[in-house]
């Protein structure tokens, strides 16, 4: 079990993270979504013990890890942004590398290459050089190191990053399966990786943790399409009135998003009472799903990448 409680980390003045509490298990996968600079990456290494935080505290398994790092070190994989490798070292030699970091020895430590190898597909790569491999090869080579021995803490930043379709598809398939016994935070721009992947998604905005939900709940409507001939000025007095938040014209009628923990079917009722009871006629009413690319943006008020735009992307950067 991981417990983050009210973590807080200053660069200068600048206030990176601010006051973040979230707790998570084995078996879960967390989204990590903000937009750039938002403060991820600082989150994540400070829960890795590469970032010391200026206050608040992170327990692994009921241990303080800001007063023991090497408790959490030992059960944690993590891919960070931009991954130290060492260029000239062949891939079984980066490996076996790592493999001795995380003290892992004799059969123990064969076991942990081969199963690593064998999720991130790079068998056929062991004795090429790092430096000769294509950029989704060095990602994979990345994640490969993360998930070593099996980890019980998985931390992964941006690991689809620069694969091509069907690795996605493969990378997504391993990261399932190794959630089946550990814990995986990932950090992504890409909102369909979170909606294919992630049990529950942690927004960060200018530091501080926006939304904490799990998807089935995030994907709970929020929204009426409410069809009806009431003039705009009657509308958004009446509908205020009923638990609507937020209200904007749309082909005829109204799109209204409802104040959060409204029963929607409630506030259905309320809404088609209230449109009869003002004289108007009520068309259509229907209830509306919340997508995430709405909450995003509803929360961060910036746009992020669709994962097309994010290939795009890396199509102009390829090596
Ligand atoms: N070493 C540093 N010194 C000073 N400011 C820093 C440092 N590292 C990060 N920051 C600032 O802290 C804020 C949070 O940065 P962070 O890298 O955690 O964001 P992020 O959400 O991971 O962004 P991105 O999606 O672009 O990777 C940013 O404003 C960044 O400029």
């Amino acid at each position: 079990m991981l417990e983050v409680t009210n973590l807080t980390r200053f660069y200068g003045d600048y206030c990176a993270v601010d006051d973040v509490s979230f707790s998570a298990k084995p078996g879960e996968i967390l989204g990590l979504l903000g937009h750039n600079g938002a403060g991820k990456t600082t989150i994540m290494k400070m829960i890795s013990g590469f970032l010391e935080p200026d206050a608040g505290s992170i327990r692994f398994d009921g241990q303080d890890c800001t007063d023991t790092p090497q408790h959490l070190q030992q059960q944690l994989g993590y891919l960070p942004e931009s991954l130290p490798v060492y260029p000239e070292l062949t891939v079984a030699n980066y490996l076996d590398y790592a493999a001795d970091i995380k003290g892992l020895s004799g059969d123990r430590k064969i076991q942990a290459i081969q199963q690593a190898l064998a999720v991130t597909d790079l068998s056929d790569t062991l004795h090429k050089p790092i430096q000769t491999l294509s950029r989704g090869y060095r990602q994979r080579v990345g994640v490969a190191q993360a998930i070593i021995g099996k980890p019980k803490l998985i931390i992964l930043d941006e690991p689809t990053n620069g694969l091509d379709p069907s690795q996605i598809e493969h990378m997504r398939n391993a990261i399932r399966a190794l959630a089946e016994n550990s814990l995986v935070i990932l950090s992504t721009h890409i909102l369909q990786e979170v909606e294919a992947l992630c049990d529950r998604v942690l927004i960060i905005s200018h530091g501080k943790l926006a939304v904490d939900e799990s998807l089935p709940q995030l994907r709970q409507s929020d929204q009426l399409a409410v069809k009806t001939n009431l003039p705009e000025s009657d509308a958004r007095k009446i509908f205020m009135l009923e638990g609507v938040a937020q209200m904007e014209s749309i082909e005829g009628g109204y799109r209204l998003q409802l104040h959060q923990h409204q029963n929607p079917e409630q506030a259905a009722h309320r809404v088609a009472e209230a449109v009869i009871k003002n004289g108007h006629q009520l068309f259509g009413l229907m209830p509306e799903k919340r997508t995430l690319e709405a909450l995003f943006h509803q929360i961060t008020g910036s746009l992020t990448s669709t994962a097309e735009e994010v290939r795009k992307e890396e199509l102009s950067h390829a090596e």
